[in-house]
Parts: C-alpha cells; sequence; structure tokens
C-alpha cells in the first residue's frame, strides 16, 4: 500500500507551487499530484483523494490572492500550515537569444505583474498570458522560437533544459508568495500560533470597529485586515483577518464568539503555526 501523502498543486511540472510542496514537505515522504485549476484540487481534498493542497493566498508585490482566498471561505477545507516562498522570476529562452530578439514573453498573469517595470524598460516585449509558468516554459521549448521566452522558476528551466537569459526580472527583489497547506475539515494543529478568518459585519455603524475591539481588548495581535466586495452582491463587503493565537486558547475562543456576535457571517479558514518572514527559500 501507498503510505506516502498526496499533495495537490496547480500548474504543470516546475511551477512555484511545486515548489512549495517540495519545500513544505521536505521532511516527509509525499506524492506530488499537480491539478488544471483550484476548484478541481479542492474537490480532491474535500473528496479525500489527497491528503493536502498548496494553494498561493499572498504576495509581497501583487497582494492577496482572491483566486484562492474565495473558494477556501466557499469550501470544506482548512488551513493547517503556511509556507513563504522566494519568488525569482526568471526569464528562460532559446540558448543565444538575446533580450533585442525578444517580442513575446509567456506566463502565467501573476508572474507577469510582478515583472511590470521589466516589460516597461523594455517597450518592443509583449508580455502574453499563459495558465501557468511552467506550461509557458515548456511552449517556448517547443515553439524554438528565438524571439519567444518565457518567465518562471529555476525548476521549470532545469526541467524543460532551457537556459535562464536574465536572472531575477522581478521588479521587487523581495519578492515573495505565502502559500496555504490546507486539509480538508477543521483541524486541530497542536503548534498552532497564528488564525486566518473570514467575515462580514452586521450593516450597522461600528460594527467593524466592535469586532477589532474584541481583539484588541483581549491583547491579540491583529496581523492583517483585508476588504473585498462580496460577488454576486452589489459593493458589499467581507474582510480576511489573520491574528495571533490558537483554537486551543480559551482567550482566543470567547474572540472568535464575540466576534459572532457582531458579524452576520463567519468563518474560521486555518489555524497554523506561522512561517517566519525570515525562513524564505
Ligand atoms: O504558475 C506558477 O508557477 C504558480 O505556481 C502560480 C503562482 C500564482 O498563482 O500566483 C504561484 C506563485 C507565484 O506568485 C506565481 C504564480
Amino acid at each position: 500500500m501507498d503510505k506516502k501523502i498526496k499533495v495537490g498543486y496547480q500548474g504543470a511540472h516546475g511551477t512555484f507551487s511545486e515548489i512549495a510542496v517540495q519545500e513544505f514537505f521536505k521532511d516527509r515522504p509525499f506524492t506530488a499530484c499537480n491539478y488544471a485549476n483550484f476548484p478541481s484540487i479542492i474537490a480532491d481534498v474535500e473528496s479525500g483523494a489527497i491528503d493536502y493542497a498548496l494553494l498561493p493566498v499572498e504576495n509581497t508585490t501583487t497582494g492577496i490572492i482572491y483566486r484562492t482566498y474565495d473558494l477556501l471561505k466557499d469550501s470544506d477545507i482548512f488551513a493547517v500550515g503556511e509556507i513563504l516562498v522566494r519568488i525569482d522570476e526568471q526569464l528562460i529562452g532559446l540558448s543565444g537569444t538575446n533580450i533585442e530578439d525578444l517580442r513575446e514573453v509567456y506566463s502565467h498573469p501573476e508572474p507577469l505583474d510582478q515583472c511590470s517595470g521589466f516589460f516597461a524598460a523594455h517597450p518592443w516585449i509583449k508580455p502574453v498570458t499563459y495558465q501557468d509558468t511552467a506550461k509557458s516554459v515548456e511552449y517556448v521549448a517547443q515553439c524554438q522560437d528565438p524571439s519567444k521566452a518565457a518567465l518562471g522558476s529555476w525548476l521549470a528551466a532545469e526541467y524543460y533544459h532551457l537556459p535562464i537569459l536574465k536572472e531575477r526580472v522581478q521588479d521587487n527583489q523581495l519578492n515573495t508568495t505565502r502559500f496555504f497547506c490546507v486539509a480538508k475539515g477543521e483541524q486541530t494543529v497542536q503548534e498552532a500560533d497564528k488564525i486566518s478568518m473570514y467575515f462580514v459585519v452586521n450593516h450597522e455603524p461600528g460594527a467593524l470597529y466592535e469586532v477589532i475591539r474584541v481583539f484588541a481588548q483581549r491583547g491579540i495581535n491583529m496581523l492583517k485586515l483585508e476588504s473585498r466586495p462580496i460577488r454576486g452582491r452589489m459593493f458589499e463587503y467581507c474582510f480576511y483577518i489573520d491574528f495571533d493565537g490558537s483554537l486551543l486558547q480559551p482567550k482566543t475562543q470567547e474572540a472568535i464568539a464575540e466576534v459572532r456576535e457582531h458579524c452576520l457571517e463567519v468563518k474560521v479558514l486555518g489555524s497554523y503555526k506561522r512561517a517566519f518572514n525570515g525562513e524564505l527559500l
């Protein structure tokens, strides 16, 4: 019987998401399973076909990745871990290609956005959206056209046997993506010290203030607060919040119970060990 943990990630072999899987599970035997899109990964975590998945949730250059956050709140999955992965966008193309020869650079929309300075400085190069970074590199390898290159990881360059034409072309040299490790259903993570939560406040004056007061009064440190329009409603907003704590602490349980009194909807999205900011790949 295969005892290896099955872990899902989005994209082809060589994506940044696969690097996140490799790093998060480096001390345990695992099988990495790649998927074309996030909903199919989540469906397989929910059905038990795979044990975990690594999903990108936030990037230091482009901010929150709503495609995953919105799915988290609507599904029966729970964040049990987080990892920060340094995203070095490598310009990958055919051997001997000069940047002056390039006309099109392919990649996933996030990396294209993370490298907007590169495109501003090289206006003759058109950014072209492709399904993920690894597929973009594979496409460039297949085309054998020196006017095409891709933005992707060192792993993709290695896997598709293409040279890196220019290293780290991202705007922000500290370009880092935060990934959640998710599992099925709410879980108790013994070593957890951070919580992520979704909520929608009551429509009354001071409702958001009341939620923030719950944390302030208990001396609970808030780490993030993000608001976003609720899909299907006309400019009504939900909030995503991160704070220090563990679901095993009575103080945290009380705080969440009190938050519910001021909200129309509350969902704890995860409780996990905080990834230390210095621990970058
Ligand atoms: O295409 C990839 O390499 C991915 O892993 C996807 C993805 C994303 O969805 O944001 C993951 C991390 C990086 O920020 C860039 C792209």
